[in-house]
């Protein structure tokens, strides 16, 4: 594990032997961001690999989410670089960032309840321009849950089901990287034992995910590397079990 707050100004290298891969798909590299004048992310710089699952805990209102805000192109870095395979793609427009292979799913309204199962998914591909039918047949395939109801209005959905469909509308798009902002909010405990087995599925198609997660045991349990974000920097980073055996994180930011 990395002590990030007291490491130099490169920030959190994955310097760690223990790190899966070491191509990095999506890269934020000392990133200062925020809303208006209020400055939330000062000076992060994280890394997600190809083919991981990266967890990003840590306190209430430490920057997680603004983390994937910034990375989607919702807010524009103030200074620091995101790059998407190599290429600097901070700032460009979510819409723009959605044809380059990044996914997104947020917390809340992340279905639109009003319309069927179906008309979610084409609306999740108005980008695509071929194979939609063939792409939305093999995320029914993958997601039956949502086959059964492919007619069926996705307010009808109960909370996990909403998730499965949010994540499949992102994965029309065939992203290779998903971020994911807190997929087992508000879901009771089995439910969200599903959710996180249906995170797997995800990854297991290839796909990068970036993903928040206030359940800190289970959200770091099905991740490759985590990240300890406080007041919108990097405190500590390394596995999963290094991470939750450490009793300094433990105790000062997942709760002991
Ligand atoms: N749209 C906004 N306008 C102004 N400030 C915001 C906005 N969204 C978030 N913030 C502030 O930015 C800070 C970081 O918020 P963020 O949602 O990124 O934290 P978080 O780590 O995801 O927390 P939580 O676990 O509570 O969701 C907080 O102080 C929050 O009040």
């Amino acid at each position: 594990m990395s002590d990030a707050s007291a490491g130099d100004e490169a920030g959190v290298e994955p310097t760690d032997a223990e790190r899966t891969g070491s191509d990095p798909v999506l890269s934020l590299s000392n990133v200062d961001s925020g809303y208006g004048e209020v400055q939330v992310l000062d000076d992060l710089s994280m890394d997600l690999n190809a083919g991981e699952i990266v967890c990003l805990v840590g306190p209430n209102g430490a920057g997680k989410s603004t983390v994937l805000k910034t990375a989607f192109g919702m807010l524009t870095p103030w200074e620091g670089t995101v790059e998407y395979h190599g290429r600097d793609i901070g700032g460009m427009a979510p819409e723009d960032i959605v044809r380059e292979g990044i996914g997104y799913v947020p917390q809340t309204d992340n279905v639109f309840g009003s319309l069927t199962i179906e008309e979610n998914l084409r609306m999740g591909g108005v980008a695509r321009n071929d194979d939609l039918d063939e792409v939305i047949g093999r995320l029914y395939d993958r997601f039956p849950i949502i086959d059964e109801k492919r007619g069926a209005k996705a307010r009808t959905l109960s909370g996990g089901q909403r998730q499965v469909l949010a994540f499949a509308r992102a994965l029309v798009m065939e992203p290779d990287v998903l971020l994911i902002d807190e997929p087992s909010a508000g879901l009771a405990p089995n439910t969200a034992d599903d959710v996180f087995e249906d995170v797997q599925a995800v990854n297991d198609m290839d796909t990068a995910i970036l993903m928040v997660e206030q359940n800190v045991t289970k959200g770091l349990g099905i991740s490759d590397w985590g990240y300890v974000l406080d007041q919108g920097t990097v405190r500590f980073d390394g596995t999963p079990d290094t991470l939750l055996n450490d009793e300094e994180v433990s105790q000062l930011y997942l709760g002991g």
